[in-house]
């Protein structure tokens, strides 16, 4: 490789941040041992005994939008769980496969082509390439890298910049996604009382959308780091593709226990972000999930984050507070939140706490 090898461990978060080789480049080094930047302390790995096997996410064929009973299906499983699979969505399995094949296209291609992309060095601001979470503000590094896009329909002048092994696949799957996103948001509102989605609540609900192309290499010691470290999303809903490969968690209703969410062949993840859990003050549960890494693949996951418009004012539902019931959130600006959020690495379900009165 061209870049030189860290070869003391202090040297880690130059290399993969200030030199934007990323961890992709840190591993394709053909590391044998775990730099300290990435040990999680003991109580931040997920363990064995943590993890139940006797209950399972809801698995929603979302075929007929109109089938009085799917409205039902979703509601519950928002209210209970915060996150759902759904399957028979419409969006054929070859836009999904070329997605895919577009986050492996991307992080194999050689270092020196990936780097361009680099977050502050990429030729357009709405494509970058990133490491873990918030690198310089976090005690660990969380063993991921990640190509974020900024979706806006029709900016056609800054997608040509994007990179080419990517952009026709990200592009063909968000036209077709946002029809999926559309309908679950118009099911979920449906049992918040609200009768239409005008132009505010859109902007509100979806007024940006981001999708990530999510990349965690293989790891010499998976049980010692961690993917995505435990949060809950600060997006109305996430969209996630996720491979084969699993990894995935939820935390459970049961005291510290967390639930794998399986790959199926097709699915799409849906989660309740916090957006939502404020606008439905607390109907719909943001869940907190963390993603373990794998000792011998690497795996792909691709998260549509649906968000607010920046100046977003973003509080518990008028049609939600006509029962009677107490706001249990303020209103907030969504861009402050949104800063809120990176200001700090991944804290569980805390930042929600910014926006409770
Ligand atoms: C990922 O897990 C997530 C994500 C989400 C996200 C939901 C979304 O909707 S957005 C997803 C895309 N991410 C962003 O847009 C990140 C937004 N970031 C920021 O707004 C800022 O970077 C900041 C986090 C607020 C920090 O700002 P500041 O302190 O001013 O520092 P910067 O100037 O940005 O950076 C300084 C320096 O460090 C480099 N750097 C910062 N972060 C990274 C990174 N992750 N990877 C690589 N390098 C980074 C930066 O380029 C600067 O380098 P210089 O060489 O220019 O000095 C929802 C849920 C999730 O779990
Ligand atoms: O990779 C995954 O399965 C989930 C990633 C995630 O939770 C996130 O990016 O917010
Ligand atoms: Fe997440």
């Amino acid at each position: 490789m061209s870049t030189a090898t860290p070869n003391a461990s202090s040297d880690v978060l130059d290399f993969v941040v200030h030199k934007a080789n990323g961890l992709k480049g840190l591993v394709d080094t053909g590391l044998q041992s775990l730099p300290r930047q990435y040990i999680q302390p003991p109580e931040r790995r997920l363990h064995a005994s943590q993890v139940i096997s006797q209950e399972s996410i809801p698995i929603i064929d979302v075929s007929n939008w109109d089938d009085p009973q799917l409205v039902e299906s979703i509601f519950e499983a928002a209210s209970k769980w915060g996150f759902f699979q759904i399957i028979n969505h419409g969006i054929p399995q070859e836009i999904l496969d070329h997605l895919q094949d577009a986050a492996h296209g991307f992080f194999g291609l050689p270092n020196e082509e990936r780097k361009k992309f680099w977050k502050g060095k990429s030729p357009t601001d709405t494509a970058f390439l990133a490491t873990s979470f918030t690198p310089l503000k976090e005690k660990v590094l969380e063993w991921k890298d990640y190509l974020s896009f900024r979706y806006i329909p029709g900016d056609e002048k800054s997608q040509t910049l994007w990179p080419s092994v990517c952009k026709d696949p990200v592009l063909d799957y968000m036209k077709r996604v946002e029809m999926v996103i559309k309908k679950l948001l118009e099911l979920l509102l449906t049992k918040l009382n609200v009768r239409e989605i005008d132009k505010e609540k859109e902007y509100a609900l979806m007024g940006s959308l981001t999708i990530n192309l999510n990349y965690y290499p293989h790891c010499p010691n998976p049980e010692l780091v961690t993917g995505v470290g435990c949060h809950s999303d600060i997006s109305s809903i996430t969209v996630l593709l996720q491979d084969d490969i699993g990894g995935l968690y939820v935390r459970g209703i049961e005291e510290d226990s967390w639930i794998h969410i399986p790959p199926v062949n097709g699915a799409l993840v849906i989660n309740i972000g916090d957006v939502l859990q404020i606008m439905s003050n607390d109907q719909y549960k943001s869940i907190e999930h963390r993603v373990v890494a794998n000792g011998s693949k690497n795996r792909v996951s691709v998260p549509i984050f649906v968000n607010p418009g920046p100046d977003a004012l973003i509080g518990p539902l008028p049609e939600v507070l006509e029962t009677g019931a107490a706001p249990r959130y303020k209103p907030i600006l969504f861009s402050d939140y949104f800063s809120y959020f990176f200001s700090k690495g991944h804290d569980g379900k805390n930042s929600i706490n910014y926006a409770k009165i």
